[in-house]
């Protein structure tokens, strides 16, 4: 595989750099419509590195790559790294300061389309603000996704919103459900050059290790019920899903008082039920006998916890 291979992309309405939302404008400056804040702070680089625990043998995705501030330090643990950078000048100072490092591949693409691997991998970035959240949908958003661990600089604000209990958009629900997000430090305009105007975070993100596909799906049901009528008590969210009297003593052997409204229960209850409703789903499963489990006959219905009532 060629080590620096150029994806040349037409500019579109899509991928045509776009202004920074909230406060990515540099102080006193232009506009800074592609986001560049290149790291000066070799110690902000070298944490993020650090927390990544990349190694050899990993494969680390950087999108936004810059003139290599990362890079740099991310190749120098031996892991294999894919550095993404749109901007063409860029791209060539990438290539002439990795010639010789042959676990470094300059790919000049737009992260928000560059192909992601297949096998697991991590993205460690200073991404650019403004495409903070098309990158966190590509990345976390899709039920298969590869992508183990990120350790991302975003913006203050955007951090906090991404970790927030009880996120206020289903989506990062979704994500928090799968991954655990939160901010491992603060970082100061003056560690960017330009300095930004506002402060930002190192947002780290780790895939959950024991969530199963069934659990996660059905945190997904739960998680958009509740965010469709979050004045709805969770008593009748759960008991769409499972037998009235199983939905309370779930509820209150977790804690929660039924007849608490949905939107006041944060992503992480919400994932703890649906794992109890996975268990029931696999033991009822267990204990079926063996031809229902196969084939289910009009005489005997297969039945989820939800139509056992
Ligand atoms: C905040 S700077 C970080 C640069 C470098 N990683 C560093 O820390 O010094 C963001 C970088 O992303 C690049 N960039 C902006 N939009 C991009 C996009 N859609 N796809 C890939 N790179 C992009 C910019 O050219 C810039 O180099």
């Amino acid at each position: 595989m060629p080590r620096h291979s150029r994806t040349h992309q037409r500019p579109n309405r899509q991928n045509r750099p776009s202004r920074g939302a909230g406060g990515r404008r540099s102080a006193g400056a232009e506009p800074n419509h592609a986001g560049i804040h290149l790291l000066r702070d070799s110690s902000v680089s070298a944490r993020m590195v650090r927390s990544s625990g990349a190694g050899p043998g990993d494969l680390v995705i950087e999108l936004g790559a810059g003139l290599g501030a990362l890079t740099a330090p991310l190749a120098a643990t031996g892991a294999r790294v894919i550095a993404v950078e749109r901007d063409p000048r860029f791209v060539a100072k990438l290539e002439r300061r990795f010639a010789d490092a042959g676990e470094v591949r300059v790919v000049e693409a737009d992260a928000r389309s560059v192909m992601l691997p297949r096998r697991p991998y991590a993205v460690v970035a200073n991404i650019p603000y403004a495409i903070s959240t098309a990158l966190l949908r590509r990345l976390l958003d899709p039920e298969a996704t590869s992508v183990e661990a990120a350790d991302l600089l975003v913006e203050w604000g955007f951090a906090k919103r991404m970790t927030e209990d009880r996120p206020r958009d289903l989506e990062v629900a979704w994500w928090q459900a799968r991954f655990e997000l939160s901010i491992a430090g603060r970082i100061r305009p003056g560690s960017f050059r330009p300095a930004p105007s506002v402060d930002s975070a190192h947002l780290v993100i780790r895939r959950r290790p024991d969530v199963s596909r069934p659990q996660a799906r059905l945190a997904r049901k739960l998680l958009q019920d509740a965010y469709r009528a979050p004045r709805r008590p969770v008593r009748e969210v759960l008991g769409a899903h499972v037998p009235k009297k199983r939905a309370h003593r779930l509820l209150t052997s977790t804690g929660i008082d039924p007849p608490v409204v949905a939107g006041t229960i944060p992503t992480t209850t919400w994932l703890a039920l649906a794992g109890e409703l996975s268990a029931d789903a696999a033991d009822a499963g267990r204990t079926a006998p063996a031809d229902d489990r196969r084939r289910p006959t009009p005489s005997s219905p297969a039945r989820t916890p939800a139509e056992e009532r």
